[in-house]
């Protein structure tokens, strides 16, 4: 809205609302009251995503200043953040709520992921898991709980989703478009996302433990097959997702990915389930 929308008044906005904007940054800071330093953390992430969608600095909007950072937007800093002790304690209150299923897919995923060394391939069996349920049976209340286990681990869980409304229900969910720079592609094309080595989010991909990709279903097949041949070359192994444990969940028996101009045909075609080999 600040880049694209005429807003009035930018800075009584921030005033009345900057506590509902901060929320995350105080639940997951060792404070309990709202300060100026959660303040200026909730301003950094507004100049970071302003800076993503081409916008400037934020003063230019009528907004405090952030901190002076560069401009760099600093995916490795904010996976970084979570407050491990209160993770830890999400993890305790929701673990035993689990129910049957959902505990033999917390359990098969978790073993896999702790029995592998961080960012080498080698553990038995294969690093990626589909979860396909109906809707309504916790696929994204376990996901969330992956997230926080590995997360009070102390160790980087990147989690995506198809759609950015998909992504407000993951924890520190962002789009996969947005988090790994998947480019627009033609239909049957496909294209490796833009980022370089020695980036951030290179330097984030060496260091993820799992990675999740929540909505799977809703993503064209295409964006799946950029994302893992970009893992592979920036990991240099040659295996699905570079080796990384990849897990996504999704409803088969939900949206398809939307194809301007398709057909029914089309859509089947660019779904996940008649995805590429190898
Ligand atoms: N084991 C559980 N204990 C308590 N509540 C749960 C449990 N599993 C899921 N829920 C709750 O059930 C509701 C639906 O779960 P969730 O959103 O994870 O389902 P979903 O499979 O991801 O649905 P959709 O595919 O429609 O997104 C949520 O409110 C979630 O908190």
């Amino acid at each position: 809205m600040l880049v694209f929308s005429d807003l009035e008044d930018q800075s009584g906005i921030w005033k009345d609302t900057r506590d509902l904007f901060s929320s995350d940054f105080l639940y997951n800071s060792k404070d309990s009251e709202y300060n100026d330093e959660i303040y200026l953390d909730a301003l950094d992430d507004i100049q970071d995503r302003v800076w993503e969608c081409g916008g400037g600095k934020i003063s230019a909007y009528g907004l405090p200043t952030s901190r002076n950072r560069e401009k760099v937007t600093n995916v490795i800093r904010r996976e970084k953040a979570y407050n491990r002790e209160r993770l830890s304690e999400e993890v305790a209150e929701k673990s035993p709520m689990l129910n049957e299923k959902q505990r033999i897919v917390y359990d098969t995923i978790m073993t896999y992921v702790n029995g592998r060394d961080n960012n080498q391939v080698g553990a038995a069996g294969s690093n990626g898991f589909f979860l396909a349920a109906p809707g309504g049976t916790g696929k994204s209340f376990l996901l969330n709980l992956i997230l926080d286990t590995v997360r009070s681990q102390g160790r980087i869980a990147p989690a995506v989703a198809s759609l950015g409304i998909a992504a407000t229900v993951l924890h520190g969910g962002r789009t996969a478009r947005n988090m790994f720079k998947i480019p627009i592609m033609e239909y049957n094309e496909v294209r490796a996302c833009s980022i370089k080595r020695n980036t951030e989010t290179a330097k984030l991909l060496l260091m993820t433990t799992v990675l999740v990709w929540d909505e799977v279903v809703m993503a064209n097949k295409n964006t799946l097959a950029s994302l893992d041949c970009t893992m592979r070359d920036i990991l240099w192994v040659p295996a699905f997702m570079g080796g990384v444990p990849f897990v996504c969940a999704g409803n088969l028996r939900q949206i398809l990915p939307v194809i301007r101009g398709g057909g029914k045909n089309d859509k089947l075609i660019q779904c996940l389930k008649s995805s590429w080999s190898g």
